[in-house]
């Protein structure tokens, strides 16, 4: 890390202390990406591509822990869905959620990038390489990698080895998003608003696919104006809303509808946690099951479905007292490792389900 020419305090008149980090382009050479690596960021890329497209007829689904606070739970999970994921290739493109930045409706952990220590001690300099550590042992497992987008400046270190990206609840209203999803090399999924609106992820779709310009951090560390060229591959993530689901069949319907009128790409993927469970893990298999009778049922405007999944279902605080549960959630609840298999093999059939009756029709 260069150390020289890095203030010691903010230089705005802001509160606060600038701590000196290393550009991305000193991480990526610490860590690069290898030519096998980036054969399966490019496959995922490509196959999500085509999924939500409606040009391949399997389902996208992206699953994993809520957040990764332990690597080595994280690469366990990793190992077991890649055998998953394989026997289930034919008919689902697994891509694991690597979720290393949370957004947080007040307060709490904000991720293994802001905060790797867990502790309140904010290394980021540690947290970028380690972000990007998990995702390539990750994507090293032959697992495309999913990261929800937060900070603007994380794309920079990490953008090369992820597959699919998110625009959360919280932040799909803001413009820095938006832009940030414009220039990102993946899909993107635009999640409905936390009270439900999916008016804004339509909006946010629009906004993403037009060329934008925004000031980033470039590989030397130094800002630049990136202009983008816009991204064709957004799509609406449904989630569910404050008080009550959206993952139905007039809820699909009434998407489609209103992609179609505004001229977007029509592919919906669901998301069977947050909103759509009422945050109760348990029934998130409930809702995986609902969503893949649709899919059986023949509905080809569901492409994807996501689902919050870790070792052991529920969730822990880590107190610093207790010992912690080995790959258990510390921030929202998942559904367990046996439950996430059940639903995947659900999905799996619902996919064969609907090749029979697209056929048949
Ligand atoms: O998916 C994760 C959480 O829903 C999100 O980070 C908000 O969590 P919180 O409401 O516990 O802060
Ligand atoms: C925060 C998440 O989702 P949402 O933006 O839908 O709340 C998430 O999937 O981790």
């Amino acid at each position: 890390m260069t150390k020289q020419n890095h203030p010691t305090t903010a230089g705005s008149g802001g509160a606060g202390r600038a701590h000196p980090v290393s550009s991305p382009a000193e991480v990526r050479s610490e860590l690069p990406l290898t030519a096998s690596t980036a054969r399966v960021v490019r496959a995922g890329r490509t196959a999500a591509r085509a999924v939500l497209a409606g040009r391949d007829d399997r389902l996208l689904a992206v699953v994993g822990p809520c957040s990764i606070h332990d690597v080595e739970a994280g690469l366990s999970y990793a190992e077991s869905l890649a055998g998953v994921a394989a026997a289930l290739a034919d008919d689902l493109v697994v891509v694991m959620r690597v979720y290393v930045e949370k957004p947080r409706t007040s307060a709490g952990w904000t991720g293994l990038l802001p905060d790797p220590g867990l502790d309140g001690g904010f290394d980021l300099d540690r947290g970028v390489r380690a972000a990007r550590s998990l995702m390539l042992q990750v994507a090293g497992r032959g697992l495309p990698v999913a990261t929800e987008w937060l900070s603007p400046s994380a794309p920079a270190y990490l953008a090369d080895v992820v597959s699919w990206g998110a625009i959360g609840a919280r932040t799909v209203e803001s413009q820095v998003h938006r832009q940030l999803a414009s220039g990102l090399p993946m899909p993107v999924g635009m999640k409905n608003g936390s009270t439900g609106s999916v008016k804004v992820a339509l909006d946010a779709m629009r906004f993403a696919s037009r060329p934008q310009a925004y000031l980033t951090p470039g590989q030397d560390g130094r800002v630049v104006a990136l202009r983008t060229s816009g991204n064709p591959d957004c799509h609406v993530v449904l989630r569910g809303g404050a008080d009550r689901p959206n993952y139905h069949p007039e809820h699909v319907e009434s998407t489609v509808e209103q992609l179609a009128a505004a001229g977007l790409p029509t592919g919906v993927v669901i998301d069977a946690s947050h909103g759509n469970c009422g945050k109760d893990h348990v029934r998130q298999a409930r809702v995986a099951a609902e969503i893949a009778d649709q899919v059986a049922g023949g509905c080809t405007d569901i492409r994807g479905v996501m689902l919050e999944s870790f070792l052991v279902p529920g969730r822990q605080d880590l107190d610093g007292q207790a010992e912690p549960v080995f790959g258990q959630s510390v921030t929202d609840a998942c559904m367990g490792w046996d439950a996430t298999v059940r639903s995947l093999h659900d999905l799996a059939t619902a996919v064969r389900g609907r090749r029979k009756a697209t056929v048949a029709a």
